[in-house]
């Protein structure tokens, strides 16, 4: 594994930024999306068997849309208010028109996302996608699909995780359990669907 001193050395693709938006605006807008996103838990059936996700989450986009997420299609709720200002930010800030949002919520450390990669034909070929971290700090892993090389980096509230290039196409990502993770987070993930070139 490859110790990482918290933002330099990022698989190609892949760019950190601490406080994209501040400390106290970061926990505000924890406390709020925590009881305003109408959060699912939704179940994934592997060989037959039905799990529940470990986390709530919930697709967010602008009418119309359909979106499907490991293979489920995702029924979306409407943009929350106090997003629109962040939305509008990051899109004129990466020139690209966010109108999706998949937002996750990790109750604590009991809570994770598998090994994946954001590569849904309808994210396009090389997607950009903006990961927002709100909350507790939890460690996400990047893994090239093919040398199995490890990067660990800590994601704290507020900071701006970029996804863009071929970081989709030859890494995958996860956010591991972490049993001394006490308090929750939330992980906005702005994505730009069907507007692919
Ligand atoms: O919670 C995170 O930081 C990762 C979320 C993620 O990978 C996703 O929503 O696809
Ligand atoms: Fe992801």
């Amino acid at each position: 594994m490859r110790a990482v001193d918290n933002a330099r050395n990022l698989p190609s693709g892949f760019s950190y930024q601490p406080s994209a938006i501040s400390f106290e605006k970061s926990l505000a807008l924890y406390d709020a999306l925590c009881s305003t996103i109408p959060w699912q838990q939704n179940t994934i059936t592997l060989f037959g068997k039905t799990h529940k996700i470990p986390r709530l989450e919930r697709f967010i986009a602008d009418p119309g849309m359909r979106y499907s997420y490991s293979g489920k299609l995702l029924d979306s709720a409407p943009w929350p208010g106090i997003l629109q200002g962040i939305r509008k930010t990051l899109e004129r800030r990466f020139d690209v028109s966010f109108n999706a949002l998949l937002a996750n919520y990790y109750r604590d450390g009991q809570d994770s996302m598998g090994w994946h990669s954001d590569d849904e034909p309808e994210l396009g070929a090389t997607p950009v996608i903006a990961s927002l971290s709100l909350g507790a700090t939890r460690k996400f892993k990047i893994r090239h699909k093919n040398t199995h090389e490890v990067t660990d980096i800590f994601l704290e509230t507020g900071s701006l995780l970029m996804m863009q290039g071929n970081s989709q196409r030859d890494y995958q990502h996860a956010l591991p359990k972490q049993a001394k993770v006490t308090q929750g987070r939330i992980n906005l993930t702005f994505r730009s669907v069907g507007n692919a070139e």
